[in-house]
């Protein structure tokens, strides 16, 4: 098998030089400010070895790809209810999309989708108040990645509170199906601000090693979640994490993987490695376009996809 070091090294070096870098989101004004030149790689093995490439220590606003902690959060505090309130089947349709919700009775059709995302956010809110909550899943994603500086962006869930119409309109269809406890204002507040958390590479790598591992931390042998319930997340990753370019990602990468606007994807190579990359250019899913490439590299030449 090839190093793991020459491989990050010449991933960088091939994704520095590509000239097709996607476009950078825009619909959130603040997110247009992303340098679309940038790439970061991180891989952190069983061993607890992180192995690095391009830009992986810069921080950048993670968005969906908190959709993953907020679901952990969820599952731990009301378990298989969740999915009274949240499906669990691909959407094909993009992340923002509201045409399901009506014949599926405001029951969004899977946590990662925007609908199902706030769902999930209403679910860890009740009984809380919005500031607890998000200092509950900023506090989780510090303890997974054993890293005290991890933040929100404020210009960016501002940015987003002024221009998330979509999202109004997605929260208050559910809430007149009931399908959110909480007022609308407050869940959409703590989901626009745990879009905006910012975290580097090596940092989500680091939060997602418990999904690689059985929902263990491989180095200090702690159970963040229990084997089943890590398997399960890593199946809505894997089928629902790049919305209607789920099929594409499971095709060319092979494994679960969960994406954002700001261009970062975490992946989950199963009992070998968590991966975080980062390039803020998207395709036309609104999935990283060099983040992809970069991961269908990795696994390749890894030997790494979960079919083999
Ligand atoms: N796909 C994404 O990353 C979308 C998240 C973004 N905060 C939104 O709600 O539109």
């Amino acid at each position: 098998m090839p190093e793991l070091e020459a491989v990050i090294r010449e991933i960088a070096e091939e994704m520095r030089a590509r000239p097709d870098r996607g476009e950078v989101a825009s619909y959130i004004p603040e997110l247009a400010r992303a340098d679309a030149n940038a790439f970061g790689i991180a891989v952190v093995d069983r061993e607890g070895r992180v192995v690095t490439g391009g830009d992986a220590e810069v921080a950048f606003s993670i968005q969906s790809v908190s959709k993953v902690f907020t679901l952990t959060l969820a599952l731990g505090k009301i378990g298989d209810r969740l999915w009274r309130r949240v499906g669990r089947e691909p959407s094909g349709s993009p992340f923002n999309s509201i045409v399901q919700l009506e014949n599926e009775h405001g029951i969004p059709r899977n946590p990662f989708i925007n609908a199902g995302a706030i769902a999930v956010t209403d679910v860890i809110l009740s009984g809380h108040q919005p500031r607890d909550t998000l200092g509950e899943i900023l506090r989780f994603l510090q303890f997974l990645a054993e890293d005290p500086a991890i933040g929100i962006d404020e210009a960016v869930a501002a940015s987003e509170q002024r221009t998330g119409f979509r999202n109004r309109a997605l929260a208050n269809y559910m809430k007149s199906f009931d399908v959110l406890e909480n007022p609308v204002d407050y869940t959409l507040g703590v989901y626009f601000h745990h879009c905006a958390i910012t975290m580097s590479c090596r940092q989500l790598a680091m939060a997602g090693r418990f999904l690689a591992h059985n929902g263990r931390n491989p180095t200090t042998g702690f159970s963040v979640v229990s084997p089943e319930r890590a398997r399960r997340i890593n199946a809505i990753m894997l089928t629902c994490g790049h919305y209607d370019g789920s099929g594409e990602f499971a095709y060319r990468v092979g494994l679960p993987g969960k994406s954002g606007v700001g261009g970062g994807i975490l992946a989950v190579a199963p009992g070998k490695a968590s991966i975080a990359v980062w390039s803020p250019g998207l395709d036309a899913s609104g999935n990283s376009h060099l983040g992809r490439i970069a991961l269908e590299r990795l696994t390749q030449r890894m030997g790494w996809s979960i079919f083999g």
